[in-house]
Parts: structure tokens; C-alpha cells; sequence
């Protein structure tokens, strides 16, 4: 199947394919073809370029996109998008003046969702998890990250696993599992965390692994939950049966989580709301990318990720979503890509890199997905007409990604 793509009024994301990422000052550029084409065959970018100059080709189907912007899919690099049931009343106890750790405290938060999966059975956390999926994807996802860590017993961190895995069957996207037994400990655990520990290094992790269900490991390194000795013992762990960390730090406290991940070479540290100049010189020279969740910030008004002091350090940052249902209730990328825009003050082409290339980095993808590049898959989306790209962060809330097209065919 060929599918050429006509008169695109500008396309978006242009890059060599051995650009990795992008950082610093650069995030500042978006490279773009005005008035251009894009041709796709079997899933694959095989050409593209201004409309003057394009060759007689073979193609299947013609896409007029006239008015229109055309970019890489977004990809969500940090989800827990696999849960079971809401957490709609920890909401309105926050706007009665509750703080997250407060709630927490009482019971709530991450255990409560816990509580809820393991009754729930996994037929039914598929279709709830399932249906999520097919709302972000049309909002222009093409490429997610999700997690365990609602499960918190062997039982049913596999039983999320494995309807991750599912998941990654039935939907064209790439889906990567990322596992997170280390989330939160369980109320029986509370005066003994060494034991829920060695439940995760011991039970949980061999499992995991013999079931191949987790390219990645992460832990909650926050005061309160997971140490930072604590994860990197889990980390270590996991590194032995070849996991990948990608760690949430930063987000209530610094307790030098971020120097510990970056030594452990993580793919990413994510959320980082509290930063110190500390972190940040940890994080230059190395391969780790920062992560932020604007999101999570607006939903339960904790700081906004400085991102401009990252990217004045020389840094990439990339843009994920965090869809939860305590801290973002929400996988829409096109929400999260605004928001940095208006609260972080991220320029729109520094949120679209974030978004597209750099979110493919943060979980291993940007090799193969991320960028308008020759021989990349044609995870690609169409908007609604529209007077620049500009306009896709300013008229936030407007849905207006029209077409979304994976691996070459349109969903
Ligand atoms: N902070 C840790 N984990 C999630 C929230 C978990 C929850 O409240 O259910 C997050 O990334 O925000
Ligand atoms: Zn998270």
C-alpha cells in the first residue's frame, strides 16, 4: 500500500536519521517543508519534499492536505494507562484543601487504585485499559510507554503485565511495559519495607522476566516511597536480567535520586517538578533524558518541570503525559504539548521536539520512530485545516489532529 500526501501546506519534524534527540538551543528549530510531499509505501517514509519537486511516482491512494500540518504521531513516553476504575472522590477531597500526601496517607492514592485492580479481572482491566487506548491514539499518540504498579502483588503486577502485553498484540503502535512493583509499598508492608523489597527482587522480577513482560524498570524514588538505596538495589536487580531504568524522581523532593539514576545510565528520569542546579549538572554529559509531565502539574498544582533552566544547560527535555487516574486523568498529548507551552513558556517547536523525537528516545524508539525521515515507519498525523502550527498549542482544548496514520495505514 502507497499513499502519497499532496499540497501539505507544512511538514513538520524533518530530520537525519542519525539524530537521536534534540537539545539544548536546538530544540529551538523545527525543520519543515512548506507546500510539500510525503509519500509512504508498506508502512515506511520513503520520500518526501516540496510539491515542485515531485517525481512521477506509483502510489495507491493520494491524501490532499491542503491547509493542513502533517508530523510524526506523538509519543507518550510515561503512562500508567493500564488501571482499574477512577479516583474521582481524591479529586474533589483535593479541592476541599486535602494535599496528595494527605490522601495518601489516609489509605487513598496509589493503594487505593491498587486495591481496586486486584479485584478487578483482567478481561475487565483490558477493556477499561483498551478503551484508553483508542481515545489517545485518536487524539494522535503513536508510540506509548505504560507501566505496572497498580498491583503491588506478584498476582497482579503480572495481571497488568500481561494485559500490557495484550495490548502491544492487538494495536498497531509500539508499546513498551515498563515494570513498577516499586510504586508504593503495601499497607502490610508499611514498618517492613526490606521484605516487600526482596518480594520484588526475588518473586516479582524473575517473573517478569521469565514471561519477557518488561523491557523496563522503574521504582517512585521519593520521600516516602522508595529510597534512593532502595531503588537502586531494585535497579541493579533488574539490570540483571537486561531491564532498562527509567525512573520517577523529583517530583516532591530532591534526595539525589537523579545522580544515583543517571550512574545507573536510566533512559530517562521523569517528572523532576523540583529541580536544584545540582541535577541538572548530573544530567549534562549524559544519556539519561528528562521527562516532564505538565500535566500532573496543572491536575494536582504541584511546580511546573523548569524546562527552559534544562534546555539552558545544553539539555533535551522530552514531553509525556503521566495518564493516571490520581495525579492526570488525561493521555492527551495534544493537552500536554499546550500546557508546556503556556505554563513551562516552551516555544511550540520546542514542545513538538519534545513530543515526537524525544518522547520516541525515552523509550528506546527514536531510531526507527520520531521524525519525517526516509526509512522511518509512517507513524504520522494529519490536523484539521489550520493557519500554522502555532495554532495547535494556542487553541488548546480543540481537537485538531484530523487523521492518524501507524505504521502506513490510517486508524
Ligand atoms: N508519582 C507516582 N506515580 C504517579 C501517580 C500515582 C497515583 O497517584 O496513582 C505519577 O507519576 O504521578
Ligand atoms: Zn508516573
Amino acid at each position: 500500500m502507497t499513499t502519497l500526501f499532496v499540497n501539505i501546506k507544512e511538514l513538520l519534524q524533518i530530520r537525519e536519521p542519525d539524530e537521536k534527540w534534540v537539545a539544548g538551543a536546538a530544540m529551538k528549530v523545527l525543520p519543515s517543508i512548506e507546500n510539500a510531499y510525503l509519500l509512504v509505501s508498506d508502512g515506511v517514509i520513503v520520500d518526501f519534499g516540496k510539491m515542485e519537486e515531485l517525481p512521477l511516482v506509483d502510489f495507491d491512494v493520494t491524501e490532499d492536505c491542503s491547509d493542513r500540518i502533517v508530523l510524526p504521531t506523538w509519543y507518550d513516553s510515561h503512562t500508567h494507562l493500564v488501571y482499574a476504575g477512577n479516583r474521582e472522590q481524591e479529586f474533589v477531597d483535593r479541592i476541599n484543601g486535602l494535599s496528595y500526601e494527605e490522601i495518601a496517607n489516609r489509605g487513598g492514592g496509589i493503594l487505593n487504585s491498587a486495591k481496586k485492580l486486584q479485584e478487578t479481572p483482567e478481561e475487565e482491566l483490558y477493556e477499561q485499559s483498551k478503551h484508553r487506548l483508542v481515545e489517545v491514539m485518536k487524539m494522535g499518540t503513536g508510540g506509548i510507554e505504560i507501566k505496572s504498579g497498580y498491583g503491588l502483588t506478584l498476582e497482579a503486577e503480572l495481571k497488568m503485565l500481561r494485559v500490557i502485553k495484550r495490548l502491544g498484540e492487538e494495536f498497531s503502535l509500539p508499546i513498551k511495559a515498563t515494570f513498577l512493583g516499586a510504586h508504593a509499598f503495601p499497607a502490610e508492608y508499611k514498618e517492613n519495607q526490606e521484605a516487600y523489597i526482596d518480594i520484588i527482587i526475588n518473586d516479582m522480577l524473575p517473573k517478569v522476566a521469565a514471561e519477557n513482560l518488561a523491557e523496563f524498570i522503574d521504582a517512585f524514588c521519593e520521600t516516602g516511597y522508595f529510597s534512593v538505596d532502595q531503588t537502586k538495589r531494585i535497579i541493579e536487580a533488574a539490570q540483571k536480567y537486561g531491564m532498562v531504568p527509567k525512573i520517577h524522581v523529583n517530583q516532591f523532593t530532591v534526595i539525589d535520586g537523579i545522580q544515583m539514576a543517571v550512574e545507573c545510565n536510566a533512559l530517562s528520569v521523569d517528572h523532576l517538578e523540583v529541580l536544584e542546579d545540582k541535577d541538572i549538572e548530573a544530567l549534562k554529559e549524559s544519556e539519561t533524558m528528562p521527562v516532564a509531565l505538565p500535566s500532573c502539574s496543572y491536575f494536582i498544582s504541584i511546580p511546573y518541570t523548569p524546562a527552559r533552566k534544562l534546555m539552558e544547560a545544553g539539555l533535551p527535555v522530552a514531553l509525556a503525559s503521566d495518564y493516571n487516574p490520581g495525579t492526570t486523568p488525561s493521555g492527551n498529548m495534544n493537552f500536554v504539548v499546550a500546557t508546556a507551552c503556556i505554563k513551562m513558556k516552551m516555544t511550540p517547536e520546542e514542545a513538538i521536539n519534545a513530543a515526537t523525537l524525544n518522547g520516541a528516545y525515552a523509550m528506546n524508539l527514536s531510531k526507527e520512530y520520531g521524525s519525517i525521515t526516509k526509512g522511518k515507519k509512517a507513524n504520522i498525523m494529519v490536523t484539521k485545516p489550520v493557519p500554522s502550527y502555532y495554532y495547535l498549542p494556542y487553541s488548546f482544548g480543540e481537537q485538531l489532529i484530523d487523521k492518524v496514520m501507524i505504521h502506513g495505514e490510517f486508524i
